[in-house]
């Protein structure tokens, strides 16, 4: 087997910050300071939040709380939590994947009238020096009905993301960043791994009917088909809030095994993840030598 260079260049410490929001974002965004400042004091290098984390999740919010995000950088005035995110990594030294906001994305003024205001559920991933490295679309919208149980249609407000987001953490390695319903398409994540990337992060905010079934297998599922990493970051549950986020943020290994995992309330794991752990679940089990694309499509070469 050819020796190739290691997916993740140095150890590194993850924190997924598991965050109580309210509907006060001024005060959600200095609570978010205060709790990546303890996950770096605690010497976290990657810190993760969850999505949504300057709201209250659910379609009514969207639209009040949206922020335009790009062409960047927006004043402080349009968009404060974009300045709290890049002043959150730079205060902090940190690389932060900074959960998702509801972006307000200008129309298209190239169509025609009328010029429909257009949302976006989306992620920024800051450098330590406080520069947005990424932004993230949610490409899945969550738009479930599971009768009896949970209806949730995102698309109601939201617009899809079209790419992939794939962030290079410089002397770390390449991490993927997406959110909440798109760790369902394995797709995404197959490509991610395929491209490099040490890591799978994903922002989210499963709720009390699926979490249960479906958070920590789909975390385990992800990095168990492509031996990598898998961070997911829930917002703490709030049981008087409308959506009832089910927590238990989580890290996984490239083996699947649980490293480390939230329970409902406010907390902060963290996990070190190193480049041995890698290596060792891909030479036991080599599928990466072992794929047979000459019977099925090798989807990560499908689209650039
Ligand atoms: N915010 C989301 O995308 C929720 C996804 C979810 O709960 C699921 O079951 O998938």
């Amino acid at each position: 087997m050819a020796t190739s260079s290691p997916l993740l260049k140095k150890s590194v410490k993850i924190a997924c910050v598991q965050l109580a929001s309210g509907a006060d974002k001024p005060a959600n965004l200095t609570h978010a300071a205060d709790k990546v400042r303890e996950a770096a004091s605690n010497g976290a290098q990657i810190v993760v939040l969850p999505e949504c984390f300057n709201s209250p999740y659910g379609c009514d919010f969207f639209p009040s709380y949206a922020e335009p995000l790009l062409p960047s950088p927006p004043s402080p005035e349009q968009s404060p939590s974009f300045h709290a995110l890049a002043a959150m990594a730079r205060d902090n030294g940190v690389y932060l994947v900074g959960g998702s906001i509801p972006e307000l994305v200008a129309p298209d003024f190239s169509s025609s009238p009328p010029f429909k205001p257009k949302y976006c559920n989306t992620s920024l991933t800051f450098s330590p020096a406080g520069t947005l490295l990424a932004t993230h679309r949610k490409i899945h919208l969550f738009d479930i009905d599971i009768p009896g149980k949970i209806k949730f249609k995102e698309s109601d407000v939201l617009s899809a993301g079209n790419d992939l987001t794939i962030v290079d953490l410089a002397e770390y390695g390449k991490i993927a960043v997406a959110i909440c319903y798109d760790i369902r398409f394995p797709e995404l994540a197959m490509i991610a791994a395929r491209r490099g990337c040490f890591a799978l992060v994903y922002p989210g905010a499963f709720n009390t009917t699926t979490g249960p079934l479906h958070w920590r297998l789909q975390g385990q599922a992800r990095a168990m088909d492509n031996q990598i990493y898998v961070a997911l970051c829930s917002p703490a549950r709030d049981v008087k809030a409308g959506y009832h986020a089910y927590g238990h943020s989580l890290v996984v290994d490239p083996m699947a095994q649980v490293m480390v995992e939230a329970k409902e309330d406010e907390a902060i794991v963290y996990a070190d993840l190193n480049s041995a752990k890698i290596e060792e679940a891909r030479s036991g089990i080599p599928l990466q030598d072992q794929r047979r694309f000459d019977v099925y499509v090798d989807v990560s070469k499908v689209k650039p």
